[in-house]
């Protein structure tokens, strides 16, 4: 951790939450970002907890995601990080690679189940090549988690699929997310369950 300051929060509950739009076109001012908007607005529909949000819309260049990533998990000490973009096969797309690059650890399962949530929405999620990574430094770590940048997907993968009385029928990520901040040290996150149920083991639940 290179700022010991960093790490301070407003609150013990606050959750420091890095959002990272990935697009050239956005990025140059062709189209207006969406990205961001719909990952602030998912994040604060469904978190019960404070949070602070750290904003960043870059262009698909390997280096300045790598380098985004590790400002925002090092130096403003975000305990998770969501991508948006860049994750399919168009030459540009590099968000993969570059969150490998800046993460200790991979975690295929989020990666995995965004797939299958996808394939009940279109045909070409199978396109998407996105994953999530743990960054971990010297006292602190963080998830991060690149999301498809078609702005409708934001909620479609971190909410999952609901039948039309709301019961979830396949689950989105964002069910696992506070379980996994748990583990990795990071403030105890709790939800409205009417936008998604978190789930942990018993042992894990504060009452
Ligand atoms: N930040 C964004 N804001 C609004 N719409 C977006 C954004 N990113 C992507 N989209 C929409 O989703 C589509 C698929 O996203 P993808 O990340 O593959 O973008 P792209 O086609 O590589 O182009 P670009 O990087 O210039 O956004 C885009 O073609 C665009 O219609
Ligand atoms: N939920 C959801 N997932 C989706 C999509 C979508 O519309 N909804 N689009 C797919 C398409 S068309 C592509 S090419 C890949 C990669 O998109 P990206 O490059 O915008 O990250 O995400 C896929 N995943």
């Amino acid at each position: 951790m290179k700022h010991t300051e960093a790490l301070k929060r407003n609150s013990p509950n606050e959750v420091k939450i890095g959002l990272i739009s990935i697009s050239d076109r956005a990025s140059k001012g062709v189209y207006q970002d969406e990205g961001i908007p719909a990952l602030q607005a998912w994040l604060m529909k469904a978190i019960s907890n404070p949070c602070a949000f750290h904003e960043r819309l870059i262009a698909d260049e390997s280096e300045v995601i790598t380098e985004t990533i590790v400002e925002l998990v090092d130096e403003l000490g975000c305990d998770l990080v969501l991508t948006t973009g860049g994750t399919g096969p168009s030459r540009r797309d590099v968000t993969p690679e570059a969150t490998r690059d800046a993460g200790t650890r991979e975690m295929p399962g989020f990666g995995e189940q965004m797939r299958q949530i996808s394939l009940n929405f279109v045909p070409t999620a199978i396109l998407s090549r996105q994953t999530a990574v743990l960054r971990e430094v010297d006292g602190h770590a963080a998830l991060v988690i690149n999301l498809p940048g078609q702005p409708k997907a934001i909620a479609e993968t971190l909410e999952g699929l609901k039948d039309e009385n709301g019961k979830s029928i396949v689950p989105g990520i964002f069910a696992a997310v506070p379980y996994c901040i748990d583990l990795i040290g990071g403030p105890y996150i709790e939800t409205d369950e009417s936008v998604i149920k978190v789930f942990r083991p018993k042992s894990a639940i504060k009452k």
